[in-house]
């Protein structure tokens, strides 16, 4: 729908023509996905904030001298699923640091109280307590894996992601976002989400936008991505995040995207990637969210009554019915949705585990929520 030249001459796109390019954008999302918005209603588990990187924009991560750094128990784990199953959650997002146990001691020291010597080992029997106990689906977006880790994951995940972010090496030099995160190489990155498509996971990823990245690196992230589904088919929602500055962190004064540039890159990402892949923007990063639906929307993704989103722990969710009025305010219905999208619940035999595949079916359809969209393949 749109090349690559013809998307790397957008990058200062304004005015009226902005609004042309939203508007064709706007126009892919009603053919593909009709009048309706989606959210998958979440409660967020952050199973450590202990990680072996450090991006400059990061305020999640904690180390252990500041007296913050967790694991949670399986205990405090189950308290929030069961919370969140009171209020209508379907979801369990795990969102963890990465690989904690490689740089600090205190890292192994706690995993080895809890019985266990790697976070992803740890993840795994917690994932499979949930579905055990609850009727809560794991999403598992747990950064950078190698094939033994997705492949060990898939039985307890309904879904896994994790965000490319960026695939410009130079964000790696000393002054930049990911300088010392070796799981922000962009290679590593990419195969994580080779990985995932060799194994056949439904798969979320994204890009981190104002990074410090070029347009022509935002546009060559996108194609990648593209790229990965067109070959094997898995990447179910791509999401397109604004960097928010954070105060005490290395980014703490870079200049944050404005309204524009999240309207230019999500219309820019809907003609570029294929038409099967949702579109998604998070509500809680920026007020107008009425500019995203008009830029080419067709997803919020996880929003929560319960829990705060520990990555912006300072932006709280919109509720769930204000969202819904300014979506009527536009025109569309806002639907709930799992975390796995009806296109691979429809082909569970390839892209569900044989574990978790009837509970993950019985699930939908005791909800309703089997076949909402009508996508194309
Ligand atoms: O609350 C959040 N949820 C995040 N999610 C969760 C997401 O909104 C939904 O849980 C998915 O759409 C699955 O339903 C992510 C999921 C991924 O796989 C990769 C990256 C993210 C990023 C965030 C995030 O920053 N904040
Ligand atoms: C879960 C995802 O959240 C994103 N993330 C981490 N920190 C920030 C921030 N300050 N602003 C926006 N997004 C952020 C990263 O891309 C990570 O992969
Ligand atoms: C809190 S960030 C979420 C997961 C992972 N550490 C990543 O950066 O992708
Ligand atoms: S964004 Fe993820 S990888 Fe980077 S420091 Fe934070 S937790 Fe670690």
């Amino acid at each position: 729908m749109l090349s690559r030249q013809e998307a790397l001459a957008l990058a200062n796109v304004t005015g009226p023509d902005l609004h042309a390019l939203c508007e064709s954008a706007a126009q892919v999302r009603d053919i593909c996905y009709g009048q309706q918005l989606t959210y998958s209603r979440k409660v967020f588990i952050p199973l450590t904030n202990m990680c072996r990187d450090s991006c400059g924009y990061c305020t999640f991560v904690k180390t252990p001298e500041s007296g913050q750094a967790w694991y949670l128990t399986p205990d405090e784990v189950m308290d929030i699923v069961q919370r969140g199953e009171q209020l209508g959650c379907k979801e369990a997002l795990f969102s963890l640091g990465e690989k904690p146990e490689l740089k600090y001691s205190y890292a192994r020291d706690r995993l080895q109280t809890l019985g266990y010597s790697s976070t992803v080992d740890y993840l795994h029997d917690v994932a499979a307590q949930v579905i055990d106990q609850s009727y809560l689906l794991p999403h598992i977006n747990a950064g950078t894996l190698d094939k033994d880790d997705v492949r060990r994951l898939k039985p307890v995940a309904a879904s896994m992601g994790m965000m490319l972010e960026n695939i410009s090496r130079r964000l790696l030099r000393k002054g930049m976002a990911h300088h010392a995160c070796p799981d922000k190489v962009p290679q590593a990155r990419l195969k994580t989400i080779e990985y995932a498509g060799q194994l056949d996971v439904p798969f979320t990823t994204g890009i981190l936008i104002g990074i410090g990245e070029s347009w022509e690196e935002r546009i060559e992230s996108l194609l990648a991505i593209n790229e990965m589904h067109l070959y094997y088919g898995h990447v179910q929602e791509v999401i397109v995040q604004n960097f928010r500055a954070k105060a005490g962190t290395a980014m703490a004064d870079h200049t944050e995207p404005d309204l524009d540039d999240m309207r230019r890159t999500l219309a820019v990402a809907r003609l570029l990637l294929h038409p099967s892949i949702s579109l998604q923007a998070p509500p809680n990063l920026e007020q107008h969210y009425g500019a995203y639906v008009s830029a080419g929307i067709n997803d919020w993704g996880g929003i929560s009554p319960l829990t705060i989103d520990h990555i912006n722990p300072e932006r709280a969710w919109p509720q769930i019915s204000s969202l819904q009025q300014a979506c009527q305010g536009k025109g569309y219905q806002l639907r709930e949705r799992l975390t796995v999208y009806p296109r691979y619940l429809q082909q569970s035999e390839r892209y569900l585990d044989d574990s978790i595949s009837p509970f993950i079916s019985g699930m939908a359809a005791s909800n309703g929520l089997a076949a909402q969209q009508c996508l194309p393949d």
